[in-house]
């Protein structure tokens, strides 16, 4: 049994962009946040990334999977083994293949194993019971995200926006009390965002990323492309909704005849132009739209975001938070919820039919 009161809590994310893996503590009871601690990241080798990425949209038992997992579950290990302090651990994995209409979601890592490991409870497997009961299994950040807009004391309507390898966004009523109250929170997957340009300059160029969107600085915007790229579908969907990574794969050839500068260019718009056209579905505009993960630190990307809001868009540490952070520390808090019973996500997070606690917990000495 969890202790009453806050704990504190380690939360490990390994995102779709494939950088690394972040991990953070968090002193919370589940509904407030109480203090921020110490954080980690270890960055994935070229190796790993291609390990990993080789398994992108395969399901478990498929060639590659296993492989993928056990790299995951010892790269996570190693990483959190350090927090001596942490009471349980929120264990998200890595999404290797997202189709919640479908075959379901699939997250690499076995929280069982990584208790086994640790000597701690461990929540895990987070969206799978979301998704089924008809929810889209993510986005799972935006029950936090109403936590951080309690702990800044906004006093209106704000949207925290998420440029990972997707982007993500949470509009939040800071108003009401609880985020499972209706009308509290509204949010779903823009569209691409880092991932197809990490894509492109590691096949064109060997690079890891457009490092400050410098390459994208020096290229000329196809207008025409980001046009027909937000008639496809996903964009005239009524949220909640969300993405696969690769559901816009398609994209790096669609830029195949561009040079490096005006292909990367033309993706950064195209991140950016998602995210102005998921913003139409606000209940009410946003007072602020702050921004985590890391491609708030594009600055092509963050100029483009400025020109296409209309509200300031500014970087989370403004407000004292950590943008690097905030989806580890999302699962910290997430694992605190679900040990005590709490809902992590409702049908205005994820279209699920009503307020559900999804995730496993895996305990030390469980195993079978
Ligand atoms: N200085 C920088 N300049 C440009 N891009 C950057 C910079 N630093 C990080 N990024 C981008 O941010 C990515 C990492 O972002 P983040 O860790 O938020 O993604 P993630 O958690 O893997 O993805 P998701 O939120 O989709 O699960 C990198 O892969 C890179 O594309
Ligand atoms: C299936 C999956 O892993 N989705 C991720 C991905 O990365 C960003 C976006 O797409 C978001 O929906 C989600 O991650 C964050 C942490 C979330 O669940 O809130």
């Amino acid at each position: 049994m969890l202790k009453t009161g806050p704990v504190w809590a380690l939360g490990a994310m390994s995102g779709t962009s494939l950088d690394g893996v972040d991990a953070a503590m968090l002193l919370t009871d589940g509904k407030a946040i109480f203090e921020f601690g110490e954080t980690a990241y270890q960055p994935y080798s070229d190796k790993d990334r291609q390990v990993i990425s080789a398994a992108f949209g395969k399901w478990p038992g498929d060639a590659g999977v296993e492989a993928a997992t056990e790299l995951v579950e010892a790269i996570h290990a190693e990483v959190l083994s350090g927090f001596k302090k942490a009471e349980l651990v929120g264990f998200h994995g890595q999404t290797l293949a997202h189709d919640p209409g479908g075959r379901g979601t699939h997250q690499a890592g076995d929280g069982q194993r990584l208790a086994e490991l640790l000597n701690k409870p461990v929540v895990w497997d987070y969206r799978s019971s979301d998704v089924e009961m008809g929810g889209q299994g993510a986005p799972l950040a935006p029950f936090f995200h109403f936590a951080c807009a309690k702990w800044i004391k906004a006093d209106a309507p704000l949207v925290f926006l998420n440029l990972g390898g997707v982007g993500n966004v949470t509009w939040v009523d800071p108003s009401k009390s609880a985020p499972e109250e209706e009308g509290a929170l509204l949010a779903f997957d823009t569209g691409p965002a880092n991932a197809p340009i990490n894509d492109l300059v590691a096949q064109r160029l060997g690079q890891d990323c457009d490092r400050d969107g410098q390459l994208a600085a020096q290229g000329v915007v196809d207008m025409a492309l980001v046009r027909a790229f937000l008639k496809r579908g996903y964009f005239h969907q009524v949220p909640p909704k969300s993405l696969d990574r690769n559901k816009f794969g398609d994209l790096l050839q669609q830029v195949s005849g561009h040079s490096d500068a005006d292909a990367v260019a033309t993706l950064t718009a195209i991140a950016a132009a998602s995210v102005g056209k998921g913003m139409e579905h606000c209940p009410v505009p946003p007072e602020r739209v702050l921004v985590c993960g890391g491609g708030r630190h594009n600055r092509v990307l963050m100029a483009l975001l400025a020109g296409v809001l209309k509200c300031p868009v500014l970087p989370v540490e403004e407000v004292g938070l950590d943008g690097d952070m905030l989806e580890a520390q999302a699962f910290a808090y997430l694992a605190v919820r679900v040990m005590r019973g709490l809902p992590t996500s409702a049908p205005m997070t994820t279209g699920v039919a009503a307020a559900v606690g999804g995730g496993k917990v895996g305990r030390p000495g469980n195993i079978t």
